[in-house]
């Protein structure tokens, strides 16, 4: 009997596998390892609190608003707190962008090289009801010099900037998946080991696929051109597939091919989501897999950020889907940068 087969080996740990991409970049000092390796751990914790959620009294509404007038969940005030915690803690870090606080956060890091800009807990309408939410995070290089706090320059870059994007997805497994430029990877967290290990690598989106996912409830709202798209998937027989969480419609369609859409409505011209922790993030992202996105006619890592949170529309996925779309959507943005809703 082969003695391998007795104790099969049980993958490259996240960890390892940093290590081993750190040495790929002879200058690199580590700084970026060491803060992936930090959100790691905070989405590890993050990730306890989900899994038992319904045990201990974090379920429900925390009983105030966000800066984007949402209903703020508890779960989405707890994966706040750790995630900043553990970036302020990491040292990395000397500015972070977060969906739940209207302002730049200074962690105090003076030192720190790095922003990061984050949507703690995306998918808070399925917190309660056990479906897939996720994490998505996006880093960027300081442009001032380090010695003092982080500035508005170095928070509003664009998309172009990412040094690092990634998204935890906390759903039947619970995955880590980003990228620095180089693929991306996917990694699954084994709970009783406390390890992500590489499960996925080299991520690379099918050039079209036959899935389309958008809100149809709102498609009263939807301008002449989303409608008439999203007719010609239907006309394409393809499958209609919407939870509700950016993180798990995004990630399908990764895996299986596939087009999100967040489009410009008639209630809300700029789109629902937003450019520097949503957007862009996922656009890095299916870039390097191959994919594509845009707000229906500028690549979206091209927008130029105004706000901390600012809001865009939002076309994501295979890149045949995504071609597709901007053409219908061309009708829309005859005359200006932005969508005619
Ligand atoms: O309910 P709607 O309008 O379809 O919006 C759903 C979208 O809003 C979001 O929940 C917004 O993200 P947050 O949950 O982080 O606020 C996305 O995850 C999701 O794709
Ligand atoms: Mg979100
Ligand atoms: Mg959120």
């Amino acid at each position: 009997m082969d003695h391998n087969k007795l104790a099969l080996p049980v993958g490259t740990t996240l960890d390892r596998f940093i290590m081993r991409k750190q040495e790929d970049f002879p200058y690199a000092t580590g700084e970026l390892s060491q803060l992936l390796r930090d959100i790691a751990l905070a989405a590890k914790i993050v990730n306890r609190e989900i899994n038992r959620s319904g045990l201990i009294d974090i379920a429900g509404a925390y009983g105030n608003r966000n800066v984007q007038g949402e209903d703020v969940q508890k779960l989405d005030v707890i994966a706040n707190i750790r995630f900043i915690r553990a970036l302020r803690n990491g040292g990395e870090v000397c500015t972070i962008i977060s969906e739940e606080e209207q302002e730049m956060i200074q962690t105090g890091n003076h030192q720190g090289k790095y922003v990061v800009a984050i949507d703690p807990l995306d998918g808070s309408s399925n917190i309660d009801v056990n479906v897939s939410i996720g994490t998505i995070f996006s880093i960027y290089r300081r442009v001032s010099p380090t010695g003092s706090e982080g500035t508005e320059q170095d928070c509003l870059q664009p998309g172009t900037h990412q040094v690092a994007a990634g998204y935890v997805i906390y759903g039947s497994s619970t995955m880590l998946v980003y990228t620095t430029g180089n693929g991306v990877n996917g990694f699954t967290y084994e709970p009783s080991l406390g390890e992500f290990f590489l499960s996925h690598p080299n991520i690379t989106i099918p050039k079209t696929g036959s899935i389309y996912s958008i809100n149809e409830g709102i498609s009263e709202s939807f301008t002449p051109a989303t409608a008439a798209f999203v007719k010609h998937c239907k006309d394409q027989n393809y499958s209609a597939r919407y939870i509700g969480s950016l993180v798990a419609d995004f990630h399908r369609n990764l895996l299986k091919g596939g087009i999100y859409m967040y489009p410009a409505t008639k209630k809300s011209p700029e789109g629902k989501l937003r450019l520097m922790y949503e957007c862009n993030t996922l656009a890095f992202i299916v870039e390097q897999a191959g994919g594509k996105s845009s707000n229906g006619q500028i690549r979206t890592m091209e927008i130029e950020p105004k706000g901390l949170h600012d809001r865009c529309p939002f076309f994501i996925g295979s890149t045949e889907l995504v071609e597709k779309a901007e053409e219908f959507m061309a009708s829309e943005f005859s005359n200006s940068s932005a969508p005619a809703v």
